[in-house]
């Protein structure tokens, strides 16, 4: 990733929680310099200040890239302090859910470049995805800026068109929730048939991790791994009798719960 553009004119973060301060440790990880970051954030986690970044002080007049990483319901608070940002050449990059070009476009003005993201927290080691799309004012240069900046902690992908985002969010941004809710619900049913709860948990994680990781790198599909685990008349096809039920199991489960993680999205941005 090509730093210097960062390491010259400076990156604004404006919320260091979660999502903002994986992606930052990515960041740094791959080059960027701790004196050019500069962080809004009321409560900096003491990690981050030793690492000799900038918090709540005077901010650069001309970032190369603010990037938003506040809850939804913050943003009204967050914006109207950045909008001296916009109309130039600062990149404004957003991974807030739910909220729309549209919004950002009325705080800086709709000849600023903004890209909309949609990250996950595993680009906290490096193994997220994020899915991006940017408005007209966007150029390539400004989507290849992002797209580099992402790179960094995962995979991206680019979007056609935004309406997109909402089920992107509820897929990838959320997903990993829905595989650490499996995990839990694993090791809770090997539990029930008499493990410890330590042996459990540590025969559910590498499952999953193992599982997840076969399905990264490999070129079988999912459902050719799935038949490859189940023997005709075996113990996975009884458990598969009860998950891939069209009424009861993990399809309409999970249609309905991306659903409501997509509809909610759609709220956010409402
Ligand atoms: N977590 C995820 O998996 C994930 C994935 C994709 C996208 N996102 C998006 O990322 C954004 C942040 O989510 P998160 O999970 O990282 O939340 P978070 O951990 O709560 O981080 C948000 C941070 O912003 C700070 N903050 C609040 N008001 C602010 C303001 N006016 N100016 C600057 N900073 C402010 C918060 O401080 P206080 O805690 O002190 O209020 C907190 O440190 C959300 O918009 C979410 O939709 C999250
Ligand atoms: N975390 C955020 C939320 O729960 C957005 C995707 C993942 O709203």
């Amino acid at each position: 990733m090509d730093l210097d553009v960062l390491n010259q004119r400076g990156i604004v973060l404006v919320g260091a929680g979660r999502m903002g301060s994986a992606m930052l440790e990515g960041w740094l990880a791959r080059g960027l310099q701790p004196d050019a970051v500069h962080v809004i954030d009321p409560n900096p986690s003491p990690a981050l200040i030793e690492r000799g970044i900038r918090f709540n002080g005077a901010l650069p007049d001309d970032p190369a890239v603010v990037v938003i990483a506040v809850k939804p319901q913050m943003m009204a608070d967050a914006l109207p302090q950045l909008k001296g940002f916009g109309n130039g050449d600062t990149l404004i990059l957003t991974v807030a859910a739910g909220v729309t070009i549209a919004a950002y476009e009325r705080a800086f003005g709709a000849s600023t470049p903004i890209v909309r993201i949609m990250p996950n927290t595993p680009a906290a080691i490096g193994q997220g995805i994020s899915a991006i799309i940017g408005n007209a004012a966007a150029g390539p240069a400004d989507l290849a800026l992002a797209e580099s900046l992402m790179s960094a902690v995962g995979q991206v992908v680019r979007l056609d068109d935004e309406s997109q985002m909402d089920a992107v969010t509820a897929l990838s941004g959320s997903g990993p929730a829905y595989v650490f809710h499996l995990i839990e619900t694993m090791a809770a049913g090997g539990e029930a048939q008499g493990l410890s709860p330590e042996l459990a948990l540590q025969l559910a994680r590498a499952t999953v991790a193992g599982a997840g990781q076969l399905a990264l790198v490999g070129d079988l599909p999912p459902g050719k791994l799935r038949e490859n685990v189940t023997s005709p008349g075996g113990t996975t096809a009884a458990a598969l009798k009860i998950l891939m039920d069209g009424e009861t199991g993990f399809p309409p489960l999970l249609r309905r719960a991306i659903a409501a993680a997509a509809d909610r999205g759609r709220e956010l941005g409402a």
